[in-house]
């Protein structure tokens, strides 16, 4: 797998990515191109546009009185703003459709810039134009160490793209963060999973989505533990700071929820992870399937990781740890923002 695909999709719908204008849609809308699942295809489900794709389709172009047949695109707006590390521009089902070549900008607009206002932008070529296959997903590293807000898909000249996956960095705002209570963990504020025992079901990222899951697939779940342990996970949060209430979330885990749970946390502003050593958040405490549990902890300490340990194993559907930032998270938060500012 390329590296970059184990970051989070900056651009799907679920973390708050939107399709915000398009040069056309004729055939299929381009909300579609940030959907959170994979693409899917059923043969001869024809409309009254023609065959219905899970993906964004333009019209065939035809030359204008000067001959010239112009391109289409897509602009999406990044539900995270980040550093992009990688895009996958795929064609999935998109056979005797999908557009020749493809090429991807990106730019970083502060505020809530209309589709008009973002014409007027600076957009970088973050992946240059490039040969496309149908039904197929193209992997793009991408090097720009700046922050996006928003990328543009360019299509040449016309054709379908089921999904623009838009992997990187969340690089969160400290204006919305520092002096408050956040979630620290939160993706949105830039906290993630470093390491997990197992994914076998679904990703520990997931944990640490927006809103509720609606869904057992939307959380964390692990295959069935056979052997002696228990399942585990390491939040690295969005900067150091003290955990002052925690909330496990067992939401649609009915019969594969963790018996029980606890909480360490490991400081590693001076020392590696691998070296640091884990005190006690939230002790071993029972949980039940289904429902949502919130603990006030005695937030002490400032961590820069916490481990959730679930016992034996099972999953989260999400995981909060609110509290507030230390004085160095915050200007860590700051520092970072400034040098990655367009
Ligand atoms: N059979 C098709 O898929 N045709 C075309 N597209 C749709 N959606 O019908 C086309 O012309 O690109």
């Amino acid at each position: 797998m390329i590296a970059f695909a184990n970051l989070p999709d900056l651009a799907v719908r679920t973390l708050g990515g939107s399709v915000v204008a398009a040069s056309d849609e004729s055939f299929a809308a381009k909300e579609n191109l940030v959907n959170p699942w994979a693409p899917a295809f059923r043969p001869e489900t024809f409309g009254a546009k023609g065959q219905e794709y899970d993906g964004w389709e333009t019209a065939r172009r035809r030359p204008d009185a000067d001959g010239a047949l112009g391109h289409d695109w897509a602009v999406v707006r990044l539900g995270l703003p980040g550093v992009i590390r990688g895009v996958v521009v795929d064609t999935a089902w998109f056979k005797g459709n999908f557009p020749p070549y493809a090429s991807v900008e990106a730019c970083a607009v502060d505020g809530h810039p209309s589709p008009a206002e973002l014409v007027d932008a600076e957009w970088t070529e973050i992946v240059p134009r490039s040969t496309l296959k149908g039904d197929a997903a193209h992997s793009f590293d991408v090097g720009l160490e700046r922050r996006s807000t928003h990328v543009r898909l360019n299509v040449f000249p016309d054709g379908g793209v089921a999904r623009l996956r838009v992997h990187g960095e969340v690089v969160p705002d400290p204006r919305l963060l520092t002096g408050l209570t956040v979630d620290l963990a939160a993706l949105e504020n830039g906290g993630r999973v470093v390491e997990c025992s197992d994914m076998f079901y679904s990703a520990p990222d997931n944990m640490l989505f927006p809103g509720q899951a609606r869904n057992q697939a939307e959380g964390w779940e692990t295959a069935r533990r056979r052997g002696p342990g228990n399942d585990w996970a390491i939040i690295r949060l969005a900067a150091p700071g003290v955990v002052r209430l925690v909330e496990v979330d067992t939401g649609h885990l009915k019969f594969n929820a963790p018996a029980a749970v606890s909480l360490t946390g490991a400081d590693t502003r001076s020392i590696a992870l691998g070296a640091a050593a884990w005190h006690e958040v939230l002790p071993r405490t029972r949980v039940q399937p289904d429902g949502r549990h919130r603990f006030r902890v005695s937030g002490e300490r400032v961590v820069t990781h916490v481990r959730l340990d679930i016992h034996p194993d099972g999953g989260l559907a999400r995981l909060r740890l609110l509290g507030d930032l230390a004085p160095d998270g915050e200007r860590l938060l700051t520092s970072r923002w400034d040098d990655l500012a367009p």
